[in-house]
């Protein structure tokens, strides 16, 4: 089995970037030993602080982001980052090639119920100039390398640089990530999907239509049966999709009007997005396709639509449809 390193000279990947790569792995391996050992260190729980999208700030939030950014102030290939729990972009060097947007632990209210957390890196190429918000805001489609480590059974990295989507696990003997899939394929069909379903008052009239009609199985107009799954972890619910297909949906909802998506565009939806679309997928947000949105502000809010694509081309039509005449259900 190939290692990391070895991995990304095959892939004839330049030093830059693959040095950037690999200050990410092994930040992850240290994230993952501070994880497993949470509840021994006394560091599951939250803080007392909130971040700057209103959410209060979990103990292993915080460790982690700090893990991540002084991991990549340490790198020369970094120019800035940009992480769900830092309020501001943070530039940390003059020179660098790459900008790295990231959420430092996904799916964090699982932390205290051992259940499935992860990262979610994005990488950008830096623009030349001063450095500003405005350097992020680059299109999906601009990434040059993206991935999520999984912190589960088995701690996983799923890495793309645009050559398809390759899976590591990482040897917890010899603390190591080896190569166990290099092409992870998302089927086109699937009968299984996932979303939150206690927002299902609050949505849309197309998705509200959409995922009524998966529920009506085969006595529906789609003519078979849906299975449903929820891990309340983006990286968990990716994971699966990448792993045997689905279709998995955060779609827009009026629960809160002032925030009607929950998942952030430059550390979620754009790095899942390039994973599934190099593995085969679609991501959408319903009306447009998630890596083509030019960012206004680096913690934006999408919804997202990603997975199988004939199943997410089958929601999209909902989608393209009137619904201004239909009493809403
Ligand atoms: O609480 P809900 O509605 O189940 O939402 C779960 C979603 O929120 C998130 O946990 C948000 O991520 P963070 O934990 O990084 O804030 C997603 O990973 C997940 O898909
Ligand atoms: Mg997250
Ligand atoms: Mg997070």
């Amino acid at each position: 089995m190939q290692t990391l390193a070895q991995h990304l000279s095959s892939q004839g990947i330049q030093a830059p970037l693959a040095q950037l790569l690999t200050t990410l792995a092994d930040t992850s391996k240290a994230i993952s030993h501070a994880v497993r050992h949470g509840a021994l260190a006394g560091v599951l729980g939250a803080t007392e602080q909130e971040n700057v999208q209103g959410e209060t700030q979990k103990k292993l939030d915080v460790i982690t982001n700090d893990m991540l950014k002084e991991a990549l102030t340490a790198d020369s290939t970094v120019r800035g980052l940009a992480s769900e729990e830092e309020d501001h972009i943070v530039e940390v060097g003059q020179s660098g090639d790459f900008l790295v947007c990231f959420d430092p632990l996904d799916g964090s209210s699982n932390i205290d119920i051992n259940s499935l957390v992860g990262t979610i890196f994005s990488v950008l190429p830096a623009p030349s100039g001063e450095l500003s918000e405005q350097s992020f805001l680059q299109a999906g489609r601009q990434q040059v390398a993206a991935g999520y480590v999984l912190y589960g059974p088995s701690t996983m990295l799923a890495l793309t640089t645009g050559q398809g989507v390759q899976l590591f696990t990482l040897n917890p003997e010899t603390n190591e990530y080896l190569l166990t899939n290099d092409a992870m394929s998302i089927s086109k069909d699937t009968s299984e999907f996932a979303i939150n379903m206690s927002n299902q008052r609050f949505w849309e009239a197309p998705m509200q239509t959409y995922i009524a009609d998966l529920l009506l199985g085969k006595i529906g107009p789609r003519e078979k049966s849906f299975n449903m799954r929820w891990i309340a972890a983006m990286v968990g619910d990716v994971h699966r999709v990448l792993s045997r297909g689905g279709l998995f949906t955060y779609p827009t909802d009026n629960k809160n009007p002032e925030k009607p998506y929950k998942l952030r565009l430059m550390y979620e939806a754009n790095p899942m997005s390039f994973l599934v679309e190099q593995a085969g997928g679609k991501a959408s947000t319903g009306y447009e396709t998630i890596m083509d949105i030019q960012p206004s502000e680096i913690h934006q809010r999408v919804a997202v639509i990603l997975g199988s694509a004939n199943e997410v081309d089958a929601c999209l039509e909902y989608h393209g449809q009137d619904y201004s005449e239909e009493p809403s259900l």
